[in-house]
């Protein structure tokens, strides 16, 4: 058992996060619970700034809210001095409500619309990760209305492949994000961004992928945009204050996967930056990056009841738990895979192997194939370990099932901070007609 963060084994035999015996947390809160063990999150918060302090660059560690956006997360990202990179309306009032300095905000996406544009104008975001010409001439006039001057940068696709799945890698050619280095259209769209009167260029912006082990990718994306930001200035006059790298930093899931201590991964891109601008005698601008997966993925486990079984003698035993691919969409998207204990018997010995099942009505619902287990039986607990990122905040309601509550545990204390989902909740938005009304009264 791959035990990380504050999670051990207490005397009963219990997975104990931050302090918390998963066995209460179970009861208190019920199934499936996402568990965020604090302490970790902050601390890999803490591994980023400390990184980009020991560089010397001025720097801004921007947390991609995309992977677990929750006002709680916010309000801990906020305490941490991270900056950060929401994705939409939802993600920017999260963080607004929050209490989230909108100065440390950065909006990206590749079609924001004229209501978002204008909802983060209007709370006074710092930056905007301009990903497109529309959105260039859009996001120009909406602030020209306003009598304001928007700091952007310009999202570029720097033509680096990174090896990850091919859903989660965006910085080859081929991305529907971003302009394209290597074609001259991330050239023609500064260009333009300089003559449009109340845009402010602050520099550039990649992200070449996510899940991503090695640096040689991000070394790579450093030289392109340097070369890039040395080009710029030499023919069109313009010095980047700012080059943004993305996110993408791998963790480990499972046994096998090598990602680096952050530290490695950020002495890789500041030593490439500083090597490129001093080499160029260049002013160096600052480094921003947008980790989502590296601050939260490690920190999150699902804890689920197993309900029913399957034995195909011969082929396969399943387990059924009380969740599935509506709280983790992952292992059904991008074949994920994950390692997982029961909770309550976390000491005893593996005796069978197992594939976990969702229960959703999708053959496909399987969370982890072919799991080491005790011999589990209904009412047991399972632990699925690595679920913080891109889990919560992909699920779904699928076949109408509730969405989970989340808590944060630390030293001992749990707090909830997203609800469990009521069945109200799920009719919450819907509306009969009275045509249909009638009909459905009279059954
Ligand atoms: C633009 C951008 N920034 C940051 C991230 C965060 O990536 P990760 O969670 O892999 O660090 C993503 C997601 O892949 C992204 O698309
Ligand atoms: N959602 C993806 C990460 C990419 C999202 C941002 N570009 C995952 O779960 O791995």
């Amino acid at each position: 058992m791959y035990l990380h963060g504050t999670s051990k084994v207490n005397a009963q035999g219990h997975l104990e996060i931050g302090g918390c015996d998963v066995t209460e947390l179970a009861k208190e809160y019920g199934t499936p619970l996402y568990i965020v063990d604090e302490a970790l999150v902050r601390q890999r918060a803490n591994e980023y700034v400390t990184a980009f302090q020991k560089s010397g660059l001025k720097f801004q560690v921007a947390y991609a809210s995309k992977a677990f956006s929750t006002m709680a997360m916010c309000a801990l990202a906020e305490q941490e001095n991270l900056s950060l990179d929401v994705v939409s309306d939802g993600e920017l009032h999260t963080a607004l409500k929050a209490g989230f300095p909108a100065a440390r905000i950065h909006f990206h996406g590749n079609n924001k619309s004229p209501d978002e544009i204008n909802m983060a104008l209007d709370a006074g975001i710092g930056c905007f990760v301009v990903d497109n010409s529309t959105e260039l001439k859009v996001l120009n006039a909406l602030a020209k209305d306003k009598g304001l001057t928007v700091k952007i940068l310009l999202r570029i696709t720097p033509g680096v492949e990174a090896h990850t799945h091919d859903y989660i890698s965006t910085g080859q050619q081929d991305s529907k994000f971003g302009f394209d280095l290597t074609n001259g259209a991330a050239k023609q769209a500064i260009k333009e961004a300089m003559e449009l009167s109340n845009l402010d260029v602050l520099g550039v912006h990649s992200h070449i992928g996510s899940q991503i082990f090695e640096v040689d990718g991000f070394q790579m994306a450093v030289e392109k945009m340097s070369a890039f930001a040395i080009a710029i200035r030499q023919d069109l006059g313009l010095t980047f204050q700012v080059i943004n790298l993305g996110g993408g930093f791998g963790i480990r899931y499972v046994d096998g996967d090598s990602p680096l201590p952050v530290g490695q991964y950020v002495a890789a891109i500041t030593d490439t930056l500083i090597s490129s601008f001093t080499a160029a005698d260049f002013p160096l601008p600052e480094i921003w990056v947008e980790p989502g997966r590296s601050i939260v993925g490690d920190a999150g486990t699902t804890l689920y009841t197993v309900g029913t079984s399957k034995e195909i003698p011969g082929v396969r035993k399943y387990i059924a738990v009380d969740g599935g691919m509506m709280d983790n969409p992952r292992p059904a998207l991008y074949q994920s895979v994950y390692e997982a204990v029961l909770a309550n018997r976390a000491n005893e010995a593996n005796e069978e192997t197992v594939t976990v099942a969702g229960k959703a009505c999708e053959s496909g619902d399987k969370l982890i194939i072919d799991l080491e287990l005790p011999k589990a039986n209904s009412g047991d607990l399972l632990a699925v370990f690595c679920t913080g990122a891109y889990n919560y905040s992909m699920a779904s309601n699928y076949n109408r099932f509730r969405r989970p509550a989340v808590v944060f545990v630390k030293d001992g204390e749990s707090d909830l901070v997203v609800q469990r989902e009521s069945l109200d909740n799920i009719v919450g938005n819907d509306l009969l007609p009275a045509r249909l009304l009638k009909t459905a009264l009279a059954k």
